[in-house]
């Protein structure tokens, strides 16, 4: 279906799994096909053509593929009028702006891409950039299952970003830290300015501490995701509202009211 279509409501949306046999690709399979309004028309990974999309009439694709061919994949759904749901991390601001520009010649076409998808995660987001105004010190502990590809992850590198933009807005200056970092990486990467340290050990999932200091007292905010199926709420949140908002919608906020 394209966007000039209008859609009878009474009709289950049909959703494109990308990244169909990966380990978030499967749940949302899951997710998908057990939930009433939503029917799974295509499943894609690796190797098979994104044409089994168009041609299973998807209006709503799901993309949990990896950083390397995601674009790819956007510019694709964008041209051909079907709106993205994406969890897929990578995203720079360069990479929010060539999509930005790319929905902006096909309007009526939707895409939501949120770093993190679990209802928790985003209100831990939202809890440390409310809390960053208040802290001289702050840094990022972000743990992982060591299948994960890149690091640090995206959850991270939003966090980071949100207190480094709290911090400005506030008028604070740099973290102070007196430290020598004679062992490279001891002292994690800088994102915007804040620390953020990768873990990764078997048996997490999907884990992140938001540790903030000041005179006397510290602050930990931390969200654990113990399974894939905690991601789902979200992304079902994100299919069925991606149709009525066109353009680029950046992070689950919005969408939770
Ligand atoms: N936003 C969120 O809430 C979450 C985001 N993620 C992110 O989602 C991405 C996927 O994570 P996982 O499922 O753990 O990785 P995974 O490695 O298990 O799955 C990726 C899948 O994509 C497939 N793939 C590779 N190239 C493809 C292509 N051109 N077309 C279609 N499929 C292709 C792979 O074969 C694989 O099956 C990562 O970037 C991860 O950081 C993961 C969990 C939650
Ligand atoms: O790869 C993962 O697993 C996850 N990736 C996302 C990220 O990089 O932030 C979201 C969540 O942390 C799980």
């Amino acid at each position: 279906m394209t966007d000039e279509q209008e859609r009878n409501p009474a009709e289950p949306l049909r959703v494109g799994v990308l990244g169909a046999r990966g380990r978030m690709g499967l749940e949302v399979c899951k997710a998908v096909d057990a939930a009433a309004d939503m029917e799974l028309v295509a499943t894609v990974d690796q190797g098979d053509d994104l044409s089994a999309v168009a041609e299973a009439g998807a209006e709503v694709v799901v993309d949990f593929t990896t950083p390397d061919v995601v674009m790819e994949n956007l510019r694709w759904c964008v041209e051909q009028g079907v709106h993205a749901v994406v969890g897929t991390t990578g995203f720079t601001e360069e990479r929010l702006e060539q999509v930005r520009g790319w929905l902006a010649d096909k309007p009526g076409v939707g895409m939501v891409i949120a770093p993190n998808f679990g209802i928790g995660a985003v209100l831990m987001m939202q809890f440390a950039a409310r809390a960053a105004r208040h802290f001289e010190s702050v840094e990022i502990i972000e743990q992982h299952h060591p299948r994960k590809l890149d690091a640090p992850s995206g959850t991270a590198t939003h966090t980071a970003r949100q207190i480094a933009q709290a911090r400005a807005e506030a008028g604070l200056g740099p973290v102070p830290d007196a430290t020598k970092d004679e062992v490279p990486g001891a002292r994690g990467a800088q994102i915007d300015g804040i620390r953020v340290h990768a873990v990764r050990a078997t048996g997490l999932v999907a884990h992140q501490e938001v540790l903030f200091g000041t005179t006397g007292e510290t602050l930990t905010i931390r969200h654990d995701s113990y399974d894939r199926a905690s991601f789902m709420p979200g992304v079902l949140l994100a299919v069925r509202a991606v149709g009525d908002r066109p353009g680029l919608t950046v992070g689950l906020d919005p969408l939770l009211g």
